[in-house]
């Protein structure tokens, strides 16, 4: 059985690219809630993927949202492609962007969710006055850039920071605001990363391991079992 409280987005960045549909596909029948695309320009981080074409090309492939993180700079000419590509959230790092209340209110304006990523080294401090544009906090769990890192174990205490700042804002408000974490996220650390707050968890060596959609729908499975003790 699926728990609504906890979502889990396979990161395509360790997907076989040469059948990126179908990859996508089989992730969400084996399970998984939505796509994570991570977006890196070999500027913001030493490394280079994709951009909206190829958002664009996997959208039909599947009716899950598509997690947009965005690992560039500058950020905001990219949102529109993005939303017209199909993505149903964009993040992006704050340091990245010269006006962060823009970028959110340019995400909110093109029909997107909005978030802010927030790496191991950069503060909490960034939400404070931009909680009402913001539908989703991601922290980072390992530098950005690459997947198959290891997770940085100082990440557990900033999520609880932040799982306590997000609920009071809740309490006061009303409004919930997701929080995912991303980076060296497996099956030995997910039901301690959950009972620290968070309720999205990105996943991509570990998924992307299984091989084919037996072996992701094993993997997503299991990962399910560790969250329900939680
Ligand atoms: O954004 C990133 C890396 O910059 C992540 O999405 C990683 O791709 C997650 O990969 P694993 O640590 O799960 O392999």
């Amino acid at each position: 059985m699926k728990d609504n409280r906890f979502k889990i987005a396979p990161s395509i960045l360790s997907a076989d690219f040469a059948r990126l549909g179908a990859e996508v596909e089989d992730v969400i029948k084996a399970g998984a809630d939505w796509i994570h695309f991570d977006v890196m320009d070999n500027h913001y981080v030493p490394n280079l993927t994709f951009g909206p074409m190829v958002c664009k090309a996997i959208r039909p492939w599947t009716k899950a949202p598509i997690d947009v993180h965005l690992m560039v700079e500058p950020v905001d000419s990219l949102i529109e492609p993005f939303a017209k590509a199909g993505a149903d959230y964009i993040t992006f790092h704050p340091e990245a962007s010269r006006h962060v209340d823009r970028t959110l209110s340019l995400i909110r304006e093109n029909g997107c969710k909005a978030g802010l990523v927030l790496n191991p080294a950069t503060s909490l401090d960034w939400l404070t006055y931009e909680m009402d544009k913001i539908d989703m906090v991601l922290l980072m769990s390992v530098n950005p850039g690459f997947g198959g890192q290891s997770f940085i174990p100082e990440t557990l205490h900033k999520l609880q920071e932040c799982r306590w700042i997000l609920d009071q804002y809740e309490k006061k408000t009303g409004k919930k605001i997701l929080l995912e974490v991303d980076g060296g996220v497996k099956i030995d650390n997910i039901a301690e990363i959950a009972a620290a707050g968070a309720e999205v968890f990105v996943a991509g060596s570990a998924v992307f391991s299984g091989k084919n959609y037996e072996g992701y729908k094993k993997i997503i499975n299991n990962f399910r079992k560790e969250l329900d003790g939680v």
